[in-house]
């Protein structure tokens, strides 16, 4: 469970403040293998906007040329000339197009995978601390936001930026005091935006961060509709999404303020810089200083420098964006915490499942520092093809045992053992192809059957799939519409619970594991299907080391000997008669469910079990 103080949250206070540029250099890695497709693309956007800037000068030539002159034969030339630079300008802005078209998508599918990657490689601890919709709103919306920065904002940020400088040479060539009225108005929007960005940045990362927090509501009230149906509270769901809506709509809304100062400011500057240099040229026409031609020249480059210098305080908005969406997912991709792998694995040649805790303590990762161990002391030993149950009272830590043997977390003391070996000293990937798991939570992916069944263990054939499936008694899967290929999960046909948890416990026993670790199995079955698993279950206990944990009498029939948890440390262990007998705290917690207990000692099963409803 995350504690929410340690949560990624909307608060942007407390991130370190690194600058939007530096952020976005660290794109690079990704961007090298489209690097010259961009940089073609670059060079094509230049020789566009060149291109369009020799029009006006075309204009000059034909104004004080065949215009002046009455001459319209020499207009033809003319004519011609600013055909083919019109219809070179449209040909770059495609070629610019078709060369982005392709590279970015893939910058986008590399980083998207890179995240995922690195997703899939964390330790569970990450995943406690992060929530899914943060994660899934850096992994669709922020890469959205880069691909769109590369393919467009990035190119016309360098290209328009290109243009104004080589507008402004133009213009002081043309018309120098003109010129310098204009150009002037560099200055106060380099500044205006310097101060934008600062102001900028904190609102759209809050605005990022609050549309994350958006998506895990969303993605939890979809998971959990029948529970918020069932208890009535979907209107309050309503009101708490509303209110976390109406939070991001008022940030989005003093991103759109921002923006929109940013925006008029950057069209009345020029404007007003425009009307000055217009009341000077026009004097210089009446004083013969210069022609109309060249004004109208002028005024032509000054028109077509007016796009990049309105659009820079949008564009400035665009890369501010970028920079907030690509911290956000290089915070993903910095968080480390990987459970380290050995750096001289043992290689056991054969393993025999000799399982051993030894003084194992345990807390997880964001208990407070005053709060105590969660497991302190833990001493148990497994026998090679022995089964324990772990029996113990509710939160005292048994589903946190069973995790430390895959080490889907790590001991904070003491060790566990394999035959001996340190669980360290194995690659996490051989030590996870010992030890299987079977959750209480059955999840199923949207596969087939077959491939669920066979996720850990992709080499198995179906005589495999065939076996796990009658241990876990899940024949049912025969009658489904596709049989072993019929598509299960999220996205395919729903199950019920007990289908779900056998199909789940087939996929633990399907590649003959040597160390089974099972936490509370068979808790969504009904009594006669769980006293028919544990039949077929007993079969491959007998040749595999088990740690089952047990919350019911009938499951604790399926082990060898039973291991009393309690306060931390394992402070009984025998079979479940000798505990019976011996210690009072057993025969509290197994009190409840004796009777019925005494009666699956000799189950029935001469009666059909109850039909599950697909
Ligand atoms: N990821 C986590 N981060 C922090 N604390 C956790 C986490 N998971 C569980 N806990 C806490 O650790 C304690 C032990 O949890 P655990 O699930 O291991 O208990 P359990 O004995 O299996 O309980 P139950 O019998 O109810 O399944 C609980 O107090 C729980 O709140």
């Amino acid at each position: 469970m995350a504690d929410p103080a340690s949560m990624p949250s909307t608060d942007t206070s407390t991130r370190p403040k690194t600058s939007t540029v530096a952020t976005l250099l660290r794109l690079r890695p990704y961007i090298r293998p489209a690097r010259n497709r961009l940089l073609a693309s670059g060079l094509m956007a230049l020789l566009a906007t060149t291109s369009g800037l020799v029009l006006p000068l075309l204009i000059v030539k034909i104004i004080d040329g065949p215009v002046a002159d009455g001459d319209t034969s020499a207009l033809w030339p003319w004519a011609l000339l600013l055909l083919v630079f019109g219809a070179l300008e449209a040909a770059f802005f495609w070629a610019r197009r078709m060369l982005t078209a392709r590279a970015l998508p893939r910058v986008e599918e590399a980083m998207r995978n890179a995240l995922y990657e690195h997703l899939q490689t964390r330790p569970v601890a990450f995943h406690d601390k992060w929530s899914s919709g943060q994660l899934l709103s850096r992994a669709s919306r922020d890469l959205g936001q880069i691909r769109m920065f590369l393919s467009f904002v990035l190119i016309f940020l360098i290209v328009n930026t290109a243009t104004f400088v080589l507008g402004s040479v133009i213009l002081i060539v043309l018309n120098p005091l003109l010129g310098a009225v204009v150009t002037a108005v560099a200055i106060p929007v380099i500044v205006l935006s310097i101060v934008f960005e600062k102001r900028y940045r904190v609102v759209t990362r809050r605005a990022q961060d609050q549309a994350g927090d958006v998506a895990t509501l969303m993605e939890e009230s979809v998971l959990g509709i029948r529970i918020l149906k069932a208890f009535g509270r979907h209107r309050a769901m309503d009101r708490r999404f509303a209110a976390q809506t109406r939070e991001l709509r008022g940030t989005e809304v003093r991103k759109a303020r921002l923006v929109g100062v940013i925006w008029a400011v950057l069209i009345a500057l020029p404007e007003a810089m425009i009307a000055v240099a217009l009341l000077l040229g026009v004097r210089q026409v009446a004083d013969g200083t210069t022609t109309s031609g060249e004004l109208v020249g002028f005024f032509a480059v000054v028109m077509y420098l007016r796009w990049p210098t309105t659009s820079f305080g949008w564009l400035v908005a665009a890369t501010t964006d970028t920079g907030a969406a690509a911290a956000r997912y290089f915070e993903v991709m910095d968080a480390d915490g990987a459970l380290p792998e050995p750096e001289h694995p043992a290689e056991p040649a054969k393993v025999t499942g000799a399982l051993a805790f030894e003084n194992v303590h345990f807390r997880f990762p964001d208990t407070p520092p005053d709060a105590p161990d969660l497991l302190r002391g833990l001493d148990l030993a497994v026998r090679p093809g022995e089964t324990i149950a772990l029996v113990g009272p509710t939160g005292c830590g048994k589903t946190a045992v069973t995790a430390l043997v895959p080490r889907l977390y790590d001991v904070t003391g003491g060790r566990i053992t394999l035959d001996g070996t340190d669980l360290r000293d194995l690659r996490l990937e051989r030590l996870r192809r010992i030890v299987a798991m079977a959750f209480e939570e059955s999840v199923l992916f949207s596969m087939s059957v077959r491939e669920n069944i066979l996720l850990g263990f992709p080499e198995g054939t179906d005589a495999d799939v065939e076996r796990a499936l009658a241990v876990a008694q899940a024949g049912f899967v025969h009658d489904l519409p596709w049989g072993l290929d019929t598509r299960v999960g999220e996205e395919g046909l729903d199950l019920s619970g007990g289908q779900r948890q056998r199909l789940a416990l087939a996929r633990a026993v399907v590649s003959r594991p040597a160390v089974l670790v099972l936490d509370d199995p068979l808790s969504a079955l009904d009594v006669h299907t769980e006293a028919q698993v544990e039949r077929a279950l007993r079969s491959v206990l007998s040749t595999t080391t088990a740690l089952v944990v047990a919350h019911r009498p009938s499951t604790v029939q399926l082990a060898d000997r039973v291991a009393l948890l309690d306060h931390g440390r394992i402070t009984d262990v025998g079979t479940h008669d000798e505990l019976l007998r011996r210690s009072s705290a057993y025969r509290h917690l197994m009190a409840a469910d004796t009777s019925r207990f005494r009666d699956l000692a000799a189950p029935r099963l001469d009666r059909e079990p109850a039909e599950e409803a697909v």
